[in-house]
């Protein structure tokens, strides 16, 4: 069967199921599943892909619940107008979660979802007004017109809608400006940032999607029980959902239907089963579930989907950018311009000097070496410029503004673009779609628009750009390859048209020799030569004399943190000074 065919065929068969003569038992598991995987769906986008671990979904479940089944049966509100409100309420509560929550790292963050999932919880099951412990009852049923969707069979085919439309609205998301944007947080916050990406607005739009989407099963899930209690929102079911995407695949959209459907169906048969065999009443599956966690993270720690998958390998992006309109540039400096002025820039870590007030000048068209032995400072000063760090002193003159002190995020605007000594990439993105990254700032499709693939014809543009650049660099033909899976001389290449796709003024290089073969070193002072006949102006860090030697037009030399000498490579190599760096022979 063709592959495109599958997700058509998936969703008319679950949609057409309540016509045929299946029985209300397993319509009602089918509800069950489908609204637990609308939250699973928002923890898939929230952990899997932002890496950002969540105990507390169940709580905005209850937020949705609790709204439209107040709101429907003390004032009479139409349920369709009480969705909108749970929403909105949803939205507000965890803008205020986030704004206190989603800047702490580590394990901070899933603890506060713990103490928050819990506060909401018991906020519910203590207030007069809700019901106490007892809930509310007597929640009406969804109607459309004078249908009522008050049974299970009538409500699944709206669960059902919302679940698969949520489900390809994510899909739509993850492969999109925005849905890059928030596949770039799990690896830590450098590159993004250094792409022009605010990591905090992307970590924010997560949880608030994570937050909707289980509002939006709270609603119909009020609905179609047809009453509340505080029980269904507690931490245990929030774990449970946690549960659920990480047995499917926390990283994979349809994992969070099959982690919930294997969760439900299997909790349903152990629940009759393991009381006969042992004996007595109690959650036994609770036991059985948490054995099949642990293992399930020792063996298959991408989750069931990952196994499905294999039966469905993704074919490569089709190219259909061709001819697609450039994305804006920016205007150059003339050649011979100052550039970038460092004007003693001093870093100190405690009591440390790592850069001891250093100065130097790059003009446009040059390609200037910062060069020194281990431990000089260079990459220091290399992220003193480029707004990783902070200044202790100093100013940085870049196109004669002082950017000392702008983030780099704010740097990267101005025009200045960097790779990483370490390479900072996705790689479970192809190199097509990392490239595409670079080209953030340069467009503006949001999250909306890409739910509702409406960006397209920017995503045309973006990849034409990337193509453009991994053809500038000679890599067009590994494009559709994960960018994981290439060795290390072509993930520096691909680091280097992602930032060539931000249109940079400045590009800055941070040791993209280090730990490259000599043929791969070789391939890369040719790209680099290119982009040089090409008029780009860089800054180049390395300590590898050789490979700057043939390539750059100046160099500044560092030791011990401070400025040695800086000159043409000629004047540099004949300096007894420079050598002694090097050689460690005496001054
Ligand atoms: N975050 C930090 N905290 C404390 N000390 C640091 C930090 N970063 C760098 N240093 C110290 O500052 C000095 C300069 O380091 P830096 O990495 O800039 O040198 P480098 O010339 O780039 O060396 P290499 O070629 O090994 O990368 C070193 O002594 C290093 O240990």
């Amino acid at each position: 069967m063709r592959r495109q065919w599958i997700l058509p065929l998936f969703c008319a068969a679950m949609l057409l199921l309540p016509a045929l003569p299946v029985p209300d038992f397993w319509i009602t598991q089918l509800n069950y599943i489908g609204l637990s995987a609308i939250v699973s769906l928002g923890l898939v986008v929230l952990t899997g892909v932002a890496g950002l671990t969540s105990f507390g979904q169940a709580a905005f479940v209850g937020v949705g619940a609790y709204t439209s089944a107040y709101l429907s049966v003390t004032l009479g509100i139409s349920p369709w107008l009480t969705l909108f409100v749970g929403l909105g309420l949803s939205v507000a509560v965890a803008v205020v979660l986030g704004a206190l929550t989603l800047r702490m790292s580590g394990h901070y963050l899933p603890l506060a979802t713990i103490a928050w999932g819990l506060a909401l919880n018991y906020s519910m099951a203590n207030m007069e007004f809700l019901g106490k412990y007892d809930g509310i009852l007597g929640v009406p049923p969804l109607m459309i017109g004078d249908m009522s969707l008050g049974s299970g069979r009538a409500i699944y085919v709206l669960i059902w809608v919302v679940a698969l439309a949520s489900a390809i609205a994510v899909i739509n998301l993850l492969d999109s400006r925005p849905g890059r944007a928030i596949r770039s947080l799990k690896n830590g916050t450098t590159m993004a940032e250094a792409m022009g990406i605010s990591t905090f607005r992307y970590k924010m739009i997560a949880f608030v999607l994570a937050a909707m989407l289980a509002a939006l099963s709270g609603w119909l899930f009020a609905h179609f029980q047809r009453t509340v209690n505080p029980s269904p929102f507690s931490l245990n079911k929030g774990i449970e959902v946690l549960f659920m995407a990480v047995l499917g695949g926390i990283g994979h959209v349809w994992g969070a239907f099959l982690g919930s459907g294997v969760v439900k169906l299997l909790e349903d048969q152990l629940q009759v089963l393991l009381p006969k065999l042992l004996g007595g009443s109690g959650n036994f599956e609770t036991i059985v579930f948490g054995v099949i966690l642990v293992l399930v993270l020792k063996y298959a720690p991408d989750g069931l989907w990952t196994f499905v998958q294999r039966w469905f390998p993704k074919p490569p992006r089709v190219r259909d950018w061709e001819g697609a309109e450039a994305l804006p540039s920016r205007s150059k400096p003339a050649v011979g311009e100052p550039l970038l002025e460092a004007r003693a820039v001093r870093k100190e870590f405690g009591g440390l000097v790592a850069v001891n007030d250093v100065s130097f000048t790059i003009r446009a068209g040059d390609i200037m070496g910062l060069i020194g032995p281990n431990g000089a400072g260079k990459s220091t000063t290399f992220n003193l410029v480029s707004g990783v760090l902070s200044l202790t002193k100093g100013e940085v003159i870049f196109r004669g503004q002082n950017v000392g002190g702008m983030s780099s995020r704010e740097i990267a605007r101005k025009g200045m673009s960097r790779t990483f000594q370490h390479v900072k990439m996705i790689p479970e993105m192809t190199v097509l779609e990392n490239v595409a990254l670079g080209g953030y700032l340069r467009s503006s499709s949001g999250t909306a628009r890409a739910m509702l693939r409406l960006d397209r014809a920017e995503e045309k543009r973006l990849f034409a750009e990337a193509e453009r650049q991994l053809t500038r660099i000679g890599m067009a033909d590994k494009m559709h390859e994960l960018a994981g899976n290439l060795a290390l001389g072509p993930q520096r290449l691909m680091e280097i048209a992602r930032a060539l796709a931000t249109d940079p003024a400045l590009l800055l290089l941070d040791e993209p020799a280090a730990g490259l073969r000599l043929k791969e070193k070789q391939a890369l002072a040719e790209v680099l030569r290119q982009l040089k006949r090409e008029g780009l102006s860089i800054l180049l860090v390395e300590h590898d004399m050789d490979f700057v030697m043939g390539l750059v037009d100046h160099i500044t030399v560092m030791e011990f943190g401070t400025k040695l000498i800086s000159g043409t490579p000629a004047e540099v190599q004949a300096s007894p000074v420079v050598r002694a760096a090097y050689l460690g022979t005496e001054h």
